[in-house]
């Protein structure tokens, strides 16, 4: 199904106050499930009332906006609303060449947040499906992606002599690992297991893409914006003194605050025009999650008018966090090395309201969900002193994050 509302009949819309339904998760089905969740807070949806697939190319944010805005539009006039209106997912690739961005209205959505809860439906009200336990995938088999180990850390080397060299200042390099279940997979499994050891990320689902991003880009609330911006990584340790040493080290490495100031940079440049007010930290912070440790910065906003989340987004995508440093020269070397396409990993994903409000995070920590296989994605900043060596490690660190969630 493509457009199916505002082009045939507004469809109804209905949102009701609900109890607690308590664990959003746990109510999703098999088949497609939508998620956004942190904390035990946020939305889940099934069924689709609209789906597209946002056409490649450098206007794709604003064909997808123009999308929005007939079937949320519509959608939203379709009668008053007692608390959050229906919403769409969506998962955009990280190169605008690529295929496969989506954009999808569920048919119903449960909503959590602040203790409060809501579902929405969109379209006819549906069945309530039967609860079907999921399946755990059983054996789980990696295999090489475009590039083995030894072959990717060539393409770092070669990376960071290019920066020596002058031609950039930092690009983001990622590579892939196939995984092969023995069972289909049953992405709900995976998001319970990601929700529940990495509660401080954003756990999420759309169209095929799983995962749990530390990485917020950005969320807007009228006209407030926040984002968290990451970058410069190390492992935890092997135990409590080692990770305090380790996040010290992190915190002096010169290698490490550079990469994290050029995301900084990026970030500031790309939300400056849109904002009457913007604040971005003096120093970064550590944030320590279960696998790793990042440099993390809180920036806030104040919107100048009415850009919508995916305007912000539109408008930040590819920070220097994903690309690098001049963003174009990054993306060319990207396109260059690395030797695959990315799809939605490093790309936004999310979602928006008819108001323009929404939350959407850079789609790290994910990979690409299809019966019984899965492609995974990790990748790490690089400088000009990076070692291969080590960058390889900090990958496979954020591996780790689905590797979990298909192993448990
Ligand atoms: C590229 C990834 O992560 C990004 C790169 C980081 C780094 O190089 O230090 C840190 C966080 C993310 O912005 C990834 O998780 O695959």
């Amino acid at each position: 199904m493509s457009v199916a509302l505002g082009t045939t009949r507004p469809l109804p819309v209905r949102t009701t106050p609900v109890s607690d339904p308590g664990d959003l998760l746990a109510a999703l089905p098999r088949t497609a499930p939508y998620a956004w969740v942190r904390h035990g807070e946020g939305l889940v949806g099934w069924g689709e009332a609209a789906r597209v697939t946002v056409p490649p190319g450098p206007d794709r944010f604003a064909w997808a906006r123009g999308w929005l805005a007939t079937v949320l539009g519509d959608a939203h006039a379709a009668g008053p609303l007692n608390g959050p209106g229906p919403v769409a997912f969506g998962t955009f690739t990280f190169d605008e060449d690529s295929p496969g961005s989506t954009l999808v209205v569920p048919q119903t959505v449960l909503t959590r947040r602040d203790g409060r809860a809501w579902l929405t439906t969109v379209g006819e009200p549906q069945q309530l499906h039967a609860f079907d336990p999921p399946r755990p995938p059983g054996r789980i088999r990696y295999g090489d992606g475009s590039l083995t180990a030894p072959e990717w850390e060539h393409i770092v080397a070669r990376a960071a002599r290019r920066i020596r060299d002058g031609e950039l200042e930092k690009v983001v390099l990622a590579r892939d690992l196939l995984a092969t279940a023995e069972y289909p997979v049953d992405v709900r499994l995976l998001l319970a297991r990601l929700a529940h050891r990495y509660p401080e990320c954003y756990t999420f689902s759309v169209a095929g893409l799983v995962g749990a991003t530390p990485e917020l880009l950005v969320r807007r609330t009228g006209k407030q914006i926040e984002s968290l911006v990451l970058a410069g990584t190390t492992p935890r340790g092997t135990g409590a003194a080692d990770d305090i040493a380790r996040g010290a080290a992190l915190f002096a490495s010169e290698k490490d605050r550079h990469e994290h100031e050029c995301a900084i940079a990026s970030v500031r440049q790309t939300l400056a025009p849109l904002c009457a007010e913007l604040h971005t930290p003096a120093e970064p912070e550590l944030l320590v999650l279960p696998n790793v440790q990042h440099l993390a910065s809180h920036v806030s906003g104040r919107l100048a008018d009415g850009a919508s989340v995916l305007d912000v987004v539109a408008a930040m995508h590819p920070t220097a966090a994903v690309g690098g440093t001049p963003t174009d020269t990054a993306i060319k070397v990207i396109r260059e090395l690395e030797g695959m396409d990315r799809a939605g990993y490093a790309g936004p994903v999310g979602w928006i309201d008819a108001h323009g409000d929404g939350e959407w995070g850079i789609a790290l920590r994910s990979g690409i969900v299809d019966g019984r296989r899965a492609r995974l994605f990790a990748g790490g900043g690089i400088m000009g002193d990076s070692d291969p060596g080590s960058e390889l490690a900090e990958a496979q660190a954020k591996f780790r994050v689905m590797q979990y969630a298909l192993e448990g």
